[in-house]
């Protein structure tokens, strides 16, 4: 089964949530943390909490590679670890890891992620050097089952830096969705969606309905929900036609906790904050119509 119908039936079972799992160290409450020799062992038991409490209801999870490397070689196995247990657990894996090199280099990348320690089920690539810097990868989607979510328009103010610039009466972004589309054509899977996806930030809703209809085939990761003050409304409209995307929400789960003040629960607590967020999005996906 091609990974963008597996990801597909996963959002269309569990909602389409993404656990993003940016585990800073500090946010791993006290009493668990003192529980192990290293800063990496505790990210890991904390990440395994939150996957335990949130499998059944969240369409798959995004491991932010910065998190990781940030602690040195724990930090690295502890990314090794979630991913690992991800994959136990045939859950959906997207490696942040927006990857952006060309050629050779790029090539290395691929197999780094797509294979060994750090295999894990999609990446996430920059394609503004150019086409050259998304080709290595197509191999391993077209033989062995992996996927891509090539950044198209991204959630942060400075998309506007370059994104937004106007070539032929186009934004730049619109030009490279389009590629990253048909890039992806010789993929599409049973529900009409590619393995090559885009990822397109939730902040903004302006130009949702050209941006939907435009990339049809390809499914959407959808970062900026929550902590960056992407609202409900505006991720709906770029979701609500079948299944075709998931939406990031990291330290809105990871530090759920904070807000009911209970440390000891903080599992259960992004356990509550998942739902409250599918609950959050299908509502304004009923009222946008599908
Ligand atoms: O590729 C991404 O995941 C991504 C693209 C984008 O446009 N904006 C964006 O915030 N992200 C990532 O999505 C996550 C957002 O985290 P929160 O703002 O804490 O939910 C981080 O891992 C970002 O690196």
């Amino acid at each position: 089964m091609c990974i963008a119908d597996k990801l597909y039936e996963s959002v269309a079972a569990r909602g389409p949530i993404c656990v993003g799992l940016d585990t800073d160290i500090s946010y791993v409450p006290q009493w668990l943390a003192a529980q192990y020799q290293t800063p990496g062992e505790a990210v890991f038991a904390f990440n395994r909490q939150i996957i335990d409490a949130t499998a059944d209801v969240a369409g798959c999870f995004k491991v932010q590679i910065a998190y990781y490397e940030s602690l040195g070689l724990d930090g690295l196995r502890a990314y090794k670890d979630t991913l690992a247990y991800l994959r136990e657990r045939e859950l959906v894996a997207i490696a942040d890891v927006k990857r952006g090199d060309i050629a050779k280099t790029a090539e290395m990348y691929a197999k780094a992620h797509f294979t060994g320690d750090f295999e894990a089920d999609f990446v996430t690539l920059s394609p503004y050097m150019g086409l050259d810097s998304v080709t290595p990868y197509l191999p391993y989607v077209e033989q062995s089952g992996k996927g891509l979510f090539i950044l198209v328009r991204t959630s942060n103010p400075g998309r506007e830096d370059f994104q937004y610039l106007q070539s032929e009466g186009e934004p730049l972004y619109d030009i490279v969705g389009k590629k990253v589309q048909e890039l992806g054509k010789p993929y599409i899977g049973t529900y009409g969606y590619s393995p090559v996806g885009a990822v397109i930030g939730g902040t903004s809703s302006l130009e949702a309905e050209t941006i939907r209809a435009a990339l049809d085939s390809t499914f959407f990761l959808i970062p900026g929900y929550g902590a960056q003050g992407g609202k409900a409304e505006d991720i709906a409209r770029y979701l609500c036609r079948g299944n075709g995307g998931v939406v990031n929400s990291s330290r809105g789960v990871l530090l759920a906790y904070k807000k009911d003040g209970d440390e000891r629960q903080f599992a259960e607590a992004s356990r509550k904050e998942v739902l409250r967020a599918r609950e959050e999005i299908a509502s304004a996906c009923s009222v946008y119509g599908k």
